[in-house]
């Protein structure tokens, strides 16, 4: 990314006069203070902590201005661009640096097919284009915008992957991105427990047409009556796929092995194929061939990219353990708002049984490290958590926070030498009905624990 201050400062509508600073060119956009480099703008988010208070970090770090909140008091010896709502105002650069770019914007969201698709169509659309895509899970309000403003300046093709936890969700997200493609991949069942009824979901995946351009195109499955009733105010061009001809365009599967899935689309005699088992990639694949053809794509580069396709685990999955517990590894973004985040969700998941998180050390976080993993004490309420277990050395200062307010017993902590340990123990405490929860930095080496339990 390359911006002026002047066009970032209107952009924003900064409030204050920044004719006073030097005209600096900013080359990226960050909110985790750690991750700034060298002439990034800040972006202080409200996360666990208030982002303004790690200012001087991204400094250090090379930041050269920052979006400031007209209501944080301003720093006298930083340029700043002071706004509304740092949100909103990191939301419309981002908007603002599309419509200067002018990619082509694809935008996908379903259920759990959303990010096989969404890296299915980059890698297919690579073959051609200089393409972009969402990396790990930031496909919401924070996470888009931060997509866009990380895409190089010569992108032509850009993939967001566009989550829907609320009604609303897409409806921001579509109408800041203004995709020339939108694609829904499934309806299917989650968050079933905010929208109360498939109807709602299906009403709240619709939002992603709702910044759709005009002479944009509307990808939706054809075996989906849910969405019938909406596609009739749709006035963009609609192509539907499915499994057989009610569909505009389908997908025959031919052989489904260990390794991969062999198949046929409706619009070609090849035989094709994923390194990848499951028929519903064949229908990602379907949705992403799609995509490509629209784009410009042959069919002799669209087969050759699925047949060489790596996806990125989907790493948010449930896994079961080998008694029957039902396990979360969420293995995106340790920093201390997402391990909150993730905490207050679990913490509202319908479960007959126990819910018991394993919380690991988050790491990097300096000499704010004492004080953040303290503050996951606010996330964990031994009315809605059974058990906490505790792991590395940065989290014996929450283990002193919260032992007294659990029963005896509940909350363990171990050194990360100890993780035999503590895999025993929760193979000993593991019943069928419960719910496990674990969250750290890659570095601590959970996804063994996981492994161990399965
Ligand atoms: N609160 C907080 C902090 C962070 N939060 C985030 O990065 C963050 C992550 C998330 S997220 O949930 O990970 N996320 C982002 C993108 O889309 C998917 C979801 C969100 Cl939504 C919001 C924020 Cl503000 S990163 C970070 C802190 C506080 C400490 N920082 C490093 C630091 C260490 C020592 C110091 O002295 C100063 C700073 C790093």
């Amino acid at each position: 990314m390359k911006l002026t201050l002047k066009e970032t400062a209107k952009a924003v509508n900064a409030l204050n006069d920044v004719s006073k600073y030097e005209n600096i060119e900013i080359t990226g956009a960050e909110f985790d203070s750690r991750k700034v480099k060298k002439g990034d703008l800040f972006i202080p988010l409200k996360g666990a902590r208030d982002g303004h208070e790690f200012l001087e970090k991204a400094r250090e770090n090379g930041a050269v201005l920052s979006l400031w909140s007209k209501d944080v008091p301003t720093p006298d010896d930083f340029p700043v661009l002071i706004v509304e709502d740092v949100l909103s105002a990191f939301q419309v650069l981002a908007q603002y640096y599309l419509q200067k770019k002018k990619p082509t914007v694809i935008a996908i969201t379903g259920s759990n097919g959303k990010t096989t698709t969404k890296d299915m169509t980059a890698f297919v659309l690579a073959t051609t284009f200089k393409t972009y895509k969402t990396q790990g899970n930031y496909n919401n309000e924070i996470g888009m915008p931060y997509t866009i403003l990380s895409m190089p300046e010569d992108t032509e093709k850009l993939v967001l992957e566009m989550g829907m936890d609320h009604a609303g969700d897409l409806h921001l997200l579509s109408t800041l991105a203004t995709p020339d493609i939108a694609a829904i991949t499934l309806i299917g069942e989650s968050h079933l427990e905010f929208f109360g009824t498939r109807e709602a979901i299906a009403k709240g995946k619709m939002e992603i047409a709702d910044g759709l351009k005009e002479n944009g195109l509307l990808i939706v499955p054809s075996d989906e009556p849910l969405l019938k009733s909406f596609l009739e105010n749709i006035s963009q061009e609609i192509a539907t796929f499915g499994w057989d001809n009610s569909a505009d365009e389908y997908v025959t599967v031919l052989a489904e092995k260990r390794e991969e899935t062999i198949f046929q689309f409706s619009f070609s005699e090849k035989i094709m194929e994923i390194a990848v088992p499951g028929k519903y990639n064949a229908r990602n694949a379907l949705v992403a061939s799609m995509i490509a053809r629209r784009l410009g794509v042959s069919m002799e580069d669209i087969a050759q990219a699925l047949a060489a396709v790596e996806l990125t685990r989907n790493r948010t999955e449930w896994v079961e353990s080998s008694v029957g517990a039902k396990m979360l590894s969420d293995v995106y973004n340790a920093n201390p708002t997402a391990m909150g985040l993730v905490l207050d969700s679990f913490s509202q998941m319908e479960t007959t049984g126990k819910r018991r998180v394993v919380l690991g050390d988050m790491l990097e976080l300096g000499e704010a490290s004492k004080v953040l993993h303290e503050s996951m004490s606010e996330h964990l309420d031994s009315y809605n958590i059974e058990k906490v277990y505790l792991f590395g050395k940065e989290m014996k200062v929450l283990f002193d926070k919260i032992v007294e307010n659990f029963p005896k017993g509940a909350v363990v902590h171990f050194d990360k030498e100890d993780k035999q340990a503590l895999i025993e123990l929760l193979k000993n405490d593991l019943q069928k009905e419960d719910l496990l929860l674990l969250k750290a930095s890659n570095g601590m080496g959970l996804f063994e624990v996981v492994e161990a339990l399965k």
